[in-house]
């Protein structure tokens, strides 16, 4: 068989190699969707209740560490063009697919499935995936798929908008905290990936896994979930699922954010479970530091509270990460004081 998902037609019994043990399962897959999520309107961010909505997205960083955004300024038009290229570059043909298939971590575009070490692991995850970089554009749209023959154009204004987006959360989450403007710019920002998850129905959601809980490594995620339930964050101990509300994006801060923060702002571990009946895409972007540049808690943000990680490079953290099955959250363990 076809190794990636969205090249089989409708299965309608999981394969082995897709069923957990009884521990690594989702358990109650069907969580009800949070209302306590917070959810941030951005429209009035130009007027007079600014520093009421930078409150709302510094609480939500350090309750939830993760949140939703709707009035952000990217085109409904836009958003619904791009999630509609992503589908139809799954649904394509094998053989054009293959084209782009690698495992390789360097590759500058792969599509891949389950996880970079599928060769290698016990079990695999229900999903495909594509990534590529993003900025500076110039650098990397040659390397984007060409097909849909649209690809490079809504992609490109996609990242572009994206990148302007979580640069405004970044600047408000500056104000809020009492970072100088545009802390995040330049290096700590660099680079940025764009990371398309794609689900086919599956034939057993309680006992297979879209994406296994996790925290992002990098400085800031925001995701496009479409109109399919499936994100999931541990809240207090307990899974909650995150409402696909139309034309929002939800931003979840990386783990980095949380160390120049000197653990402040949250990351929220978060999962994806599959549907029964509906195949789900989500358009993730990513905004990661550059390999030399080094993370430490900003030194205006400790005041009189010890220091709770030590200066490292991202690029060290990165190396650790890998190391470590792409478990960030444990990778970061080694840097704590
Ligand atoms: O696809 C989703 O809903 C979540 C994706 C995600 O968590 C990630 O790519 O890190
Ligand atoms: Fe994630």
């Amino acid at each position: 068989m076809d190794i990636l998902i969205s090249n089989w037609s409708r299965v309608r019994c999981l394969p082995e190699k897709y069923i957990f043990p009884a521990e690594r399962r989702p358990g109650n897959h069907k969580v009800s969707v949070s209302k306590d999520i917070p959810i941030i309107d951005l429209e009035r961010i130009n007027g007079p209740e600014r520093d009421q909505i930078i409150q709302q997205i510094i609480k939500a960083s350090q309750e939830f560490g993760l949140f939703q955004v709707i009035n952000h300024g990217v085109s409904r038009e836009l958003m619904e063009k791009t999630m509609q290229m992503f589908r139809q570059f799954f649904e394509s043909p094998a053989e054009f697919k293959a084209r782009f298939y690698s495992n390789d971590l360097n590759a500058s575009c792969r599509l891949y499935t389950s996880t970079l070490n599928y060769e290698n692991e016990e079990v695999h995850y229900w999903r495909d995936n594509l990534t590529h970089r993003c900025h500076p554009l110039e650098d990397h749209i040659t390397h984007w798929p060409d097909d849909p023959p649209y690809y490079r154009k809504v992609v490109a204004e996609y990242s572009i908008e994206v990148r302007k987006f979580l640069l405004m959360i970044l600047e408000l989450i500056c104000n809020g905290m009492g970072l100088e403007s545009r802390f995040f710019e330049g290096e700590l920002s660099k680079n940025q990936s764009l990371s398309v998850n794609h689900h086919i129905p599956c034939p057993d959601p309680s006992a297979t896994i879209g994406m296994q809980a996790h925290c992002d490594p990098n400085l800031i995620s925001m995701l496009q979930q479409g109109d399919v339930c499936g994100l999931q964050a541990l809240k207090d101990g307990q899974w909650v699922g995150v409402e696909p509300l139309p034309g929002a994006f939800v931003v979840i801060p990386g783990l980095q954010l949380r160390v120049i923060s000197n653990g402040k702002l949250a990351s929220a571990t978060h999962r994806v479970v599959t549907d029964l009946e509906k195949s789900r895409t989500t358009i993730g972007t990513f905004l990661i530091p550059s390999s030399d540049v080094l993370i430490q808690p900003a030194d205006c943000l400790l005041g009189s509270s010890a220091m709770l990680y030590r200066g490292y490079t991202y690029e060290e953290f990165f190396g650790t990460f890998t190391g470590n099955n792409c478990e960030a959250e444990m990778a970061l363990e080694r840097f704590k004081l």
